[in-house]
């Protein structure tokens, strides 16, 4: 039927979800996220857009191939109206110290496209982390420089009053497609390592927060980061991610073992030097979509193979690659299915396998002290939707 609700959905835990922006350090070097947790009951907060402005539908267009005026109406009419199930802003609500969990998001993504499952793990009592990558694999990403003496110079020239405050310019920086000729690998490999840096820079400003630190955000938002000191167990931390996030989930584990284990969603594995997968230690949980996978793919996940570290794979049924960002719930059934963002099964079905198996891994290998235990049989592939492992049939290795 067409109208299947629309919308992004909410998240099905105890509390409600509040969420922030943080950029560290205006420069390009710095850390930039948006901050899910668990928020306080208010009805003053509202909820952000989806998609902040227009430069991020720009960035996607550029992603996308097509050009940018006819784009950025498009975009608009189809998703300017959408917002995120999170309440911007809102006052964090303590309850101890909380598990963290940093998310990495696919090529061509940026830090707001998958609030469906960040939200979903805010309002199951965690805090998460969805950095925006600044290695020109998303769509469009953003950070500052100071104003030079020119830039000052011309402001002042045009205004009466001397801006004397150094105040800072936006610098935009999008999408960077492979050149004609140029071998992906070296590419790729480097931003993942960027990636994984990112992911752990953003941990460390989160283990600052909890110290009590001041927090210097370049942002200029409602949020009271000082709210959050010692709100986060240090002992309990994660990365997840999507796609190329997927990959960047790995090089993390390798790079930083106070990240305790992984969840990639659909991984992308191309990125990875085959030396850094006897080099991690943490249990992976790969939750694969039916169509994206190959066994080249799959083969790689593989190497992570291991009897002594738990490494688990499960696929969906009926999904596609996009069944993991939101935009899987934002069109209707049969334009979804035409632009390969919705698979054969309900998007909100598909979300909350994902989400659930999530949980209950969580819970194994951070020793939370939740219920997510019950969804223990979806890490086996134990549902009429699941598969354990994957439906791809692996080449036989040559012998
Ligand atoms: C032609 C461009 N070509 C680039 C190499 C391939 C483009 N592509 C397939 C797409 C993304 C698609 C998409 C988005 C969004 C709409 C919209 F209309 F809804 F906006 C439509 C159609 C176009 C499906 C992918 O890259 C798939 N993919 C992704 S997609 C992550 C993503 C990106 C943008 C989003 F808005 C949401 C999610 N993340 C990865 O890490 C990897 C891959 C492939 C390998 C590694």
């Amino acid at each position: 039927h067409s109208c299947s609700n629309f919308g992004i959905p909410a998240g099905k835990g105890p509390n409600p979800v509040g969420c922030t922006d943080f950029m560290m350090d205006h420069t390009i070097k710095g850390s930039f996220f948006r901050l899910y947790y668990p928020c306080q009951e208010t009805e003053k907060a509202e909820k952000p857009d989806w998609v902040p402005c227009k430069e991020y539908f720009n960035g996607l267009a550029d992603f996308m191939k097509i050009n940018r005026s006819l784009s950025e109406h498009i975009f608009k009419y189809l998703f300017g109206s959408y917002k995120i199930p999170a309440f911007l802003d809102a006052p964090y609500k303590p309850d101890g110290k909380r598990p963290v969990i940093i998310f990495s998001h696919g090529l061509g993504a940026f830090r707001t496209l998958y609030s469906a499952i960040c939200a979903e793990l805010a309002s199951q009592g965690f805090i998460v982390a969805s950095v925006e990558h600044r290695d020109q694999s998303a769509s469009a990403t953003y950070f500052f420089h100071e104003k030079t003496e020119s830039e000052t110079a011309k402001q002042t020239s045009a205004k009466t009053s001397a801006s004397t405050d150094n105040t800072l310019v936006e610098d935009w920086m999008y999408y960077r497609a492979l050149q004609h000729g140029e071998r992906e690998f070296p590419l790729r490999n480097s931003q993942v390592k960027l990636r994984a840096d990112e992911c752990i820079l953003a941990l460390n400003k989160l283990f600052e927060v909890n110290s009590g630190a001041a927090v210097q955000n370049a942002l200029k938002t409602e949020f009271d980061w000082t709210t959050l000191e010692d709100s986060m167990d240090l002992c309990r931390i994660a990365v997840m991610g999507h796609s190329f996030g997927g990959a960047t989930v790995i090089e993390t584990l390798c790079k930083e073992v106070k990240f305790k284990c992984g969840i990639a969603l659909d991984a992308w594995m191309f990125p990875l030097d085959d030396e850094i997968f006897p080099r991690v230690k943490q249990p992976i949980f790969f939750i694969n979509s039916e169509k994206f996978q190959w066994a080249g793919n799959i083969s790689r996940m593989k190497k992570l193979d291991s009897t002594v570290i738990q490494r688990k794979m499960i696929t969906i049924r009926g999904t596609v690659h996009q069944s993991f960002p939101d935009f899987t719930f934002l069109t209707g059934n049969w334009i979804g299915k035409l632009m390969k963002l919705k698979g054969e099964i309900d998007p909100q079905l598909a979300i909350d396998l994902c989400n659930k198996a999530t949980l209950a891994f969580l819970q194994r290998h951070l020793g939370l002290e939740k219920n997510f235990n019950q969804w223990d049989p979806l890490i086996e592939g134990e549902d009429d939707n699941l598969i354990k492992g994957t439906n791809v049939v692996l080449l036989q290795s040559a012998i």
